[in-house]
């Protein structure tokens, strides 16, 4: 049987459960691991998920729900899926076309993507991919300002329309399952490419990347985090780039209105995933807080848990404008390639759509309302 004849065998994954299973098949158990595993002891990637069950919807029915608005409106921009695809690493780990793959399925449904500072392809050959689908560029800022300004400047140039940077990782957090395997994706090179094909960066080094990859692969480690960024850090990037700068990693309400201060135009709340500070609040616990801060001056995005069209609904009416999803669509990509995030995105579409059916609304942002969950606590 040809390739494609036993693709096509391959029954649909709707559970999440399943979708993992499927991943882990076709992926080694380190580089597994890496994908799933949270840091520590994994409380906050278990609190994570638990934390939706603490919220229930509350429908109103008799509604006319016979069409169904999913769309979203973010920075004066209009999306037709609620979710953006979350800025995730490395993706060649997970399948040999890796962010290409993610690129041509988010294409074909439009789902926005954000393209990630440690991607195995770089940031130009994405946004070829992309073709008129919209991304936006998550920013590690690193230990050179410079290469900073530089990935800013071949961001704008590729088309991305809002820069993310991720504020939650002055260092990586202490991920025991990838220490305990000794692997470490940086080290594997799978996160070079936007490095690797950088002036500035091949300017710090004696001899080229293509030389001396090992040698490439230390400064590249060295610099990738500063420990050093503070506020004041962002008054200057602020002035490096007129795209939209949103912060991603928001966990307290003060971060939320140091952010508006600062001028940046939106936050993420997110904990990575669980894979940065473990015994961090759930992102969904924090969301409430947040959006009291916020008070509708800026637009929220929401990641961190999000498996199903439900957790998409209770975001938003938590406050979230928008989410984003990770593991389900690198699941998607390890087990199946473009085809298989094609899937995860229709079937999380198609969730979302049956969500807003059962639960007696017509569009996503009719969910945007606070009666529409309640805590179980307040039951
Ligand atoms: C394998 C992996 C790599 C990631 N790499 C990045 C990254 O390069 N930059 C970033 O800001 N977040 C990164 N994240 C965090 C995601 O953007 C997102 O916050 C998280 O995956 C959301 O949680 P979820 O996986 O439960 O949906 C990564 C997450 C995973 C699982
Ligand atoms: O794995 C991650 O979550 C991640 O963000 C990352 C970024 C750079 C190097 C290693 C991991």
């Amino acid at each position: 049987m040809s390739d494609e004849a036993v693709k096509s065998k391959l029954s649909p994954i709707y559970r999440y459960k399943d979708l993992e299973r499927h991943a882990q098949k076709k992926l080694s158990h380190e580089v597994f691991t890496y994908i799933q595993s949270g840091s520590g002891h994994e409380e906050t990637l278990r609190a994570n998920e638990e934390a939706f069950k603490k919220w229930k919807l509350v429908p109103e029915f008799l509604q006319d729900v016979s069409t169904r608005d999913l769309s979203i409106s973010v920075l004066g921009q209009t999306y037709p899926s609620p979710f953006l695809l979350a800025p995730v690493g490395h993706l060649g780990a997970a399948h040999p076309e890796g962010e290409l793959a993610v690129a041509r399925a988010a294409r074909g449904k439009q789902v926005p993507y954000v393209a990630s500072t440690v991607s195995t392809y770089t940031l130009e050959e994405i946004a070829d991919t992309l073709g008129d689908t919209p991304r936006w560029f998550q920013l590690y800022c690193s230990k050179d300002p410079e290469l900073t300004v530089s990935f800013l400047r071949r961001a704008e140039k590729a088309g991305y329309s809002a820069i993310v940077i991720t504020i939650d990782t002055p260092a990586l957090g202490f991920r025991e399952a990838d220490l305990t395997n000794q692997f470490f994706p940086v080290r594997e090179g799978y996160g070079s490419a936007n490095y690797f094909q950088d002036p500035v960066f091949r300017n710090r080094l004696d001899v080229t990347p293509e030389q001396n990859r090992a040698a490439a692969i230390d400064e590249l480690v060295n610099i990738t985090f500063q420990p050093k960024l503070t506020w004041k850090d962002l008054a200057f990037l602020r002035e490096q780039t007129h795209l939209p700068i949103i912060l991603k990693g928001v966990l307290h309400p003060n971060d939320a209105k140091r952010a508006i201060d600062y001028g940046v135009d939106g936050v993420v709340v997110s904990n990575h995933g669980g894979r940065q500070l473990d015994g961090a609040i759930a992102s969904l616990d924090a969301l409430p807080k947040v959006a009291e801060a916020v008070n509708g001056r800026i637009p929220i995005l929401f990641d961190s848990g999000i498996r199903r069209g439900p957790d998409v609904v209770k975001a938003m009416s938590l406050g979230a404008d928008a989410v984003l999803i990770g593991r389900p669509y690198v699941y998607g990509l390890a087990y199946n390639g473009q085809a298989g995030v094609e899937e995860v995105l229709s079937h999380l579409l198609a969730d979302i759509d049956t969500t807003l059916a059962t639960a007696g609304k017509s569009s996503i942002r009719a969910c945007q309302a606070p009666e529409f969950v309640q805590h179980l606590s307040n039951s």
